[in-house]
């Protein structure tokens, strides 16, 4: 697993638009040498920040949607169409504005959809289709995705792993419901660590000041367990990117050298 990066953008329009047009060249440039490629979003302020920045670049036209597999690292298990729900979300955002192919945009279930209200079974399901897009090199899992984008919340939670809850335990599943979640709605649906850490990038996007705790703690040496975000690693690359307020509190010894 590789070690943490970390790129400080001034202010968070500014780290939307960066991580906007970093995307777009990892996009483009996996569709050049593997003919498509896979990206997982992430919901939240700066995961939807992005795809807003992603849809007023004009350079998002180098990206053949049609080739794009997209998927996601969490959801909260609600209705179909609910505005809560972080599909519905990233539709608003980017997804309705760009020619994607409606069989490569994998949402998870939603709560009235083919597994009703069970949301382990809804998990299942999504494990199920992420290992029908797995190649033989990735064991039956997952694909082994291009990027895979997360937001950090306040409390270090990455997806839907929150500290201590026993979805950031899990160590053989690639998908699980999660119940009781601290932050609303309780019931949701998460990729765990091991489906994560299958990503050839994990990109964790902290902006704002009320990140600058979590990113501290994260960067600092914490275990996985009491903070998620921690254990978020990408197999090649494992990048934060930053704000300088989401930044104010990390150690001087883990600032790149060219950051404020
Ligand atoms: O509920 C969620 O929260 C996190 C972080 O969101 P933010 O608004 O604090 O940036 C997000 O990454 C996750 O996908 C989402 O379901």
């Amino acid at each position: 697993m590789s070690t943490p990066q970390l790129v400080v953008h001034r202010d968070k329009e500014l780290m939307a638009q960066a991580a906007a047009a970093r995307l777009i060249t990892k996009i483009v440039d996996a569709q050049a040498s593997r003919g498509h490629a896979s990206v997982v979003l992430t919901g939240g302020r700066n995961g939807n920040g992005l795809l807003a920045a992603l849809a007023a670049e004009p350079a998002r036209d180098a990206v053949d949607w049609g080739r794009l597999d997209l998927w996601w690292g969490d959801e909260r298990f609600l209705p179909e169409g609910d505005p809560e729900r972080n599909v519905t979300q990233a539709r608003e955002a980017l997804l309705d504005a760009v020619p994607l192919d409606p069989k490569r945009v994998h949402a998870m279930p939603a709560s009235d959809g083919p597994h009703g209200t069970d949301v382990e079974a809804a998990a299942e399901g999504y494990a199920e289709e992420l290992a029908r897009a797995a190649g033989p090199e990735n064991h039956g899992t997952v694909p082994t995705f291009d990027v895979l984008m997360l937001g950090v919340g306040p409390d270090t939670h990455v997806a839907s792993l929150f500290p201590e809850l026993p979805a950031v335990r899990e160590t053989e599943r690639t998908v699980v419901g999660v119940r009781g979640a601290p932050k609303p709605p309780p019931t949701r649906v998460t990729l765990t660590l091991p489906a994560i850490r299958a990503a050839r990038e994990v990109w964790l996007l902290a902006a704002g000041e009320d990140k600058a705790r979590a990113a501290a703690i994260a960067l600092s040496g914490a275990g996985e367990i009491q903070a998620p975000a921690a254990g978020a690693r990408g197999r090649a690359r494992t990048l934060w990117l930053l704000d300088t307020a989401a930044a104010s509190q990390l150690p001087r010894s883990l600032y790149p050298p060219a950051s404020p």
